[in-house]
């Protein structure tokens, strides 16, 4: 308990949001009222009011928002104003100095046979770490990501800091922008595609609806667009989501059953994205994988996932809320350690066959695989809290309350044969090995320097 106690002090340092706008005697505004009626004695009163008519156009134009066109080009691709998630404009190349240098090099495997890989979403928690892993190999690498807000993005910087550090350039852009994303291709004959973009969470959907359509739907197809456009066409890897099994009852999980309930809009952005991939490897042949993941979790990973603001609220006393099903049903997930989940997407990069078209033109039938990613144990939400209890040596302030109607199901369960034979994928960890690797990681982040947990 001692060694968390400096975190404890820094997580309840979270810098307080500013307070209102008030014009106060020292605000130059305040000044600026007082001359006025000073001097409204001593003018005509039509130059007075045509004086008043002109400081209130030019007070309105001082403190009017700039619009959204102006903001988005303010968004450069390298350094400037990093672009949010809800004025995620589409803007035109903007990449800086030497960037095509920076992307080749990136992109240059170490050996003849190594892939060539662009991958989206590249400071995301799985972006990162499956870049990490490929540039380890030898792989080149081009990340892209638009940095949004959805979580801190001062956790994205520091993804991003790791990738430099390993050589990996990645270019800050919108999987929406496809002038970007065809400079992009132009300048390297990308290999394969690791799509890892996306608005991810399954209760967000609810609060935020349009930003899922926006990159599950909109991005996904632009960049499908761009890669069928590309020549050579790359293979696609990309990542769905054990959400599309919804409320699918039979257990566990096999990639043959159905997929057509899903519980949130999440899910179903997911879905409409396999069906997307099924058109895109239909009509221009191109290599479409899509991989099921369930509930990944561990170091690095995202702040809005359910293991990760628990280990924040306990470590500051805060109340969690446990869901229960109906009947005090168990909610459960079947967690996947990153590393696994990691070896799964090497795997399918690796197994992925050429696309079979070339700018635009198919010219036989490609390659359509889907496979789900998980661990195959599913764990009750209550084992989870218990078992971080046990490693932050801190008892949890539990409430346990319904599921509420926000997306969520109550449990998923992977059948991974069909990985496993195609893939060679084979989970290792169990959770509660997982969850000690993120912790370790968590107090060291958190700890190690003055960041706020998100
Ligand atoms: O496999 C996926 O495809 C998805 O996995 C993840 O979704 P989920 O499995 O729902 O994970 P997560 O939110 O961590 O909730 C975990 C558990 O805690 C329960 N939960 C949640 C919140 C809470 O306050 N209380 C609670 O009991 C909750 O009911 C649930 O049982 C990704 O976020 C998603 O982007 C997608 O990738």
């Amino acid at each position: 308990m001692t060694q968390l106690k400096p975190i404890l002090s820094h997580l309840d340092a979270i810098p307080s949001t500013p307070g209102k706008c008030k014009l106060d005697k020292t605000s130059p505004y305040h000044s600026t009222f007082h001359r006025l009626r000073l001097h409204s004695a001593l003018l005509p009163r039509r130059t007075l009011w045509s004086f008043i008519f002109l400081f209130l156009i030019l007070l309105f134009l001082f403190l009017s928002p700039p619009s959204a066109t102006s903001s988005a080009s303010n968004a450069s691709v390298n350094g400037g104003k990093r672009r949010s998630l809800h004025t995620a404009a589409v803007v035109g190349p903007s990449l800086g100095p030497n960037w095509e240098n920076r992307a080749w090099a990136s992109a240059r495997p170490a050996s003849k046979s190594g892939l060539s890989v662009l991958v989206t979403g590249a400071v995301g928690f799985v972006g990162a770490h499956v870049s990490l892993a490929l540039k380890k190999r030898g792989d080149g690498i081009v990340g892209l990501d638009n940095f949004n807000s959805y979580y801190e993005t001062g956790l994205k910087k520091a993804r991003n800091s790791l990738l430099e550090k390993s050589g990996i350039f990645v270019v800050e852009g919108d999987i929406n922008d496809a002038a970007l994303l065809r400079k992009l291709f132009e300048t390297v004959k990308f290999t394969h595609v690791m799509h890892l973009a996306a608005q991810a969470g399954v209760r967000y959907a609810m609060k935020n609806p349009m930003s899922y359509i926006h990159s599950n739907v909109d991005g996904f197809v632009n960049l499908l667009e761009i890669c069928k456009a590309a020549n050579p066409q790359p293979a696609v890897v990309w990542a769905s989501s054990s959400s599309v099994y919804g409320l699918n009852s039979k257990v566990p999980f096999s990639e043959k059953d159905r997929t057509d309930q899903p519980a949130s809009l999440y899910a179903a952005t997911k879905k409409a994205g396999e069906e997307i991939a099924h058109t895109y490897n239909h009509i221009y042949g191109l290599s479409l994988t899509g991989l099921r993941f369930f509930t990944v979790y561990g170091p690095w990973g995202r702040p809005d996932m359910a293991y990760y603001f628990f280990t924040k609220d306990i470590l500051r006393g805060k109340e969690i809320k446990i869901y229960e099903g109906v009947d005090h049903g168990t909610v459960a997930r079947d967690f996947t350690y990153i590393d696994d989940v990691v070896k799964g997407c090497l795997a399918a990069l690796d197994t992925a066959k050429k696309s079979t078209g070339s700018g635009g033109k198919k010219r036989g039938a490609a390659q359509f695989r889907i496979y789900n990613l998980g661990n195959t144990t599913p764990v009750p939400i209550g084992r989870l809290v218990s078992i971080l209890e046990k490693l932050l040596r801190v008892k949890a302030k539990k409430k346990v309350i319904q599921m509420p109607r926000n997306g969520d199901v109550p449990f998923t369960h992977a059948n991974i044969s069909l990985a496993h034979k195609e893939l060679g994928y084979k989970p290792t960890t169990d959770l509660e090995a997982g969850l000690k690797k993120f912790v370790k990681w968590y107090v060291g982040y958190y700890g190690s320097k003055k960041k706020s947990a998100w």
